[in-house]
This record gives C-alpha cells, sequence and structure tokens, in this order.
C-alpha cells in the first residue's frame, strides 16, 4: 500500500546548483498549516523564494550560507558539516509578504519551513547561541532536543521549529503523544513534519502515526532523508542499535502553543521510578 505520511527524498534540479530533495505543500498533502522544502545547493548557487501568505524559518541545516531580505543581510551563517555534529545552527525567520534569498557559500543543505504568517513580524536572525539545548526522557526513551522557535520565543506568528537527536535503542517523541484538538488549556491543534537523517546513513527508524479511532495507523520504516507528514495522532519514533537519529520538526497549528496529550495506556512510563 503506498502511504500518504511518507515521503522519499527526490533529486529535481529547480535552478543552477539548486536541487530540491522534499517538498511538501499544502495544496499536495493533509497539511492546512505546515509546508516543508529541503534544498542543496552548490557554492555560489543562489535561491529566491517570494513569500506571500506564509512566514518561513530559513535552517542552516549544513553548510555556510548568506541570506539576505530587503536591507538584511546575515552572511555566512550556519555552524555544522553535518548535523550529527549535534551542536545548534543559526537560521532566519522571515514574515509573510517579503522576499528573501539564499547564496551557499560553501555547499549547503537548508531546510524551509512555512506557515501561515498570520501577525507580521521583523525578520530576525535566530543564531545558534540563542537555540535551548534540552535532555528530554530517561532508561530508553532519551534524546536530547534543539529549540530554534519554541512557543515561548514570539518571533514567529505561528511557525514552531525543533531539533531532535535519538540514539541507537531509543525511543522519542515517546511515551506517545498528540496534538490534534484545539481544546487550551488540555492540549493543542498542531500538525507537524519530521524530516528525518541517519547516521550512518543506512539505517533506518520506524514512526507510527495513529489516531485514537485508527482512521490513521500506519507504521512506517523511515530511511535517510525521508519525511513524515502528522496531519492528526500519535507519532513516537523508534530508532534500531547502532543508528542515531536526527529530525528536524515543522509545527503550526490554529494557536501557537505546543500543547501535547499523552495516550493514556502508556503516560505510566513517565511515572517510573
Ligand atoms: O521530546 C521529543 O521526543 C521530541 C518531540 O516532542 C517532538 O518534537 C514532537 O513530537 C513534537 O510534537
Amino acid at each position: 500500500m503506498t502511504s500518504h505520511l511518507l515521503r522519499k527524498p527526490q533529486s529535481q534540479s529547480i535552478g543552477e546548483g539548486i536541487t530540491l530533495i522534499q517538498e511538501v505543500l499544502t495544496s499536495d498533502s493533509p497539511l492546512d498549516y505546515v509546508g516543508f522544502k529541503l534544498i542543496d545547493l552548490a557554492v555560489g548557487a543562489v535561491y529566491e523564494q517570494p513569500l506571500e501568505q506564509d512566514e518561513c524559518c530559513i535552517v542552516a541545516l549544513t553548510g555556510k550560507i548568506t541570506v539576505t531580505e530587503g536591507e538584511h543581510r546575515f552572511e555566512g551563517i550556519g555552524t555544522r558539516e553535518s548535523v550529527f555534529e549535534k551542536k545548534p545552527t543559526d537560521s532566519v525567520f522571515v514574515s509573510g509578504g517579503a522576499s528573501f534569498t539564499v547564496e551557499a557559500v560553501t555547499p549547503a543543505t537548508v531546510a524551509l519551513c512555512y506557515s501561515p504568517a498570520v501577525e507580521p513580524r521583523p525578520t530576525k536572525l535566530l543564531p545558534a547561541s540563542g537555540v535551548g539545548v534540552v535532555h528530554r526522557g530517561k532508561y530508553n526513551n532519551q534524546r536530547m532536543v534543539h529549540d530554534i522557535l519554541p512557543d515561548s520565543d514570539p518571533s514567529a506568528s505561528s511557525l514552531l521549529v525543533v531539533e531532535v537527536y535519538t540514539e541507537g535503542g531509543n525511543f522519542s517523541s515517546y511515551p506517545p503523544h498528540k496534538h490534534d484538538r484545539d481544546l487550551l488549556p488540555e492540549e493543542s491543534l498542531l500538525e507537524e513534519t519530521y524530516y528525518h537523517e541517519l547516521a550512518p546513513k543506512q539505517g533506518f527508524v520506524f514512526q507510527r502515526v495513529y489516531t485514537d479511532d485508527r482512521s490513521i495507523d500506519e507504521t512506517m520504516a523511515v530511511e535517510h532523508r525521508n519525511v513524515v507528514i502528522v496531519p492528526a495522532g500519535y507519532h513516537p519514533v523508534g530508532v534500531p542499535d547502532g543508528y542515531t537519529s536526527y529530525y528536524l520538526n515543522v509545527m503550526a497549528g490554529p494557536k501557537r502553543v505546543w500543547k501535547f496529550y499523552n495516550e493514556p495506556d502508556h503516560e505510566w512510563i513517565l511515572n517510573r521510578d
């Protein structure tokens, strides 16, 4: 059966030195709020993007880039050659209605994270030094999180962006939680995309996306550079021994609050000594 939630990488030339690896649009996915692109840039390549109704977080996943929007110019940003250096990177937030360019100073991979521009916000560098690093979980449920655009940071009007590292033998986004009901303060409605990388590259992880009524229930073998779309439901990730998992989450919904709801059957996992 073809999965509607799992996207394999493509390799489509969309300009001189620009390769589109992933593209998730609201028009070709079950999502209403979240869009995502991943592009590879050769040195000197310039990607240009006019934004209309969407705001965008440009994440310098690897390599060095220069981002320009109007009079704003952020030169040579980006901190790592591989995401598996496990250090935070630089990003730039650009609001709806603006137009930006990304130029590669070195070979680079750039994540473009989109959501509706609810209110205008100034263009802003989100420097690596400002990224919160959080270690969560215990036993085989440990992960490290880089908060690039958490809900505590008002730089964006609807977008949330986070990176997560999970070592082999561990689960993350676990115990299973969801955020698919606009029911604050108990739960917020946030769609989500997962962009995955693996080290070493031939690895895979398992991700299950499922709702309480099982109208969605897919368990996917997810490989390097795949995207998993989470329109609703629980979305845990399990990482086989020997491999390290990285994923970049983009979330958005009607309210910019990350309030998740743990699946009651598995909540006991959080309450162990
Ligand atoms: O803590 C984690 O395991 C990361 C997840 O919270 C992940 O960012 C997510 O599921 C967001 O809803």
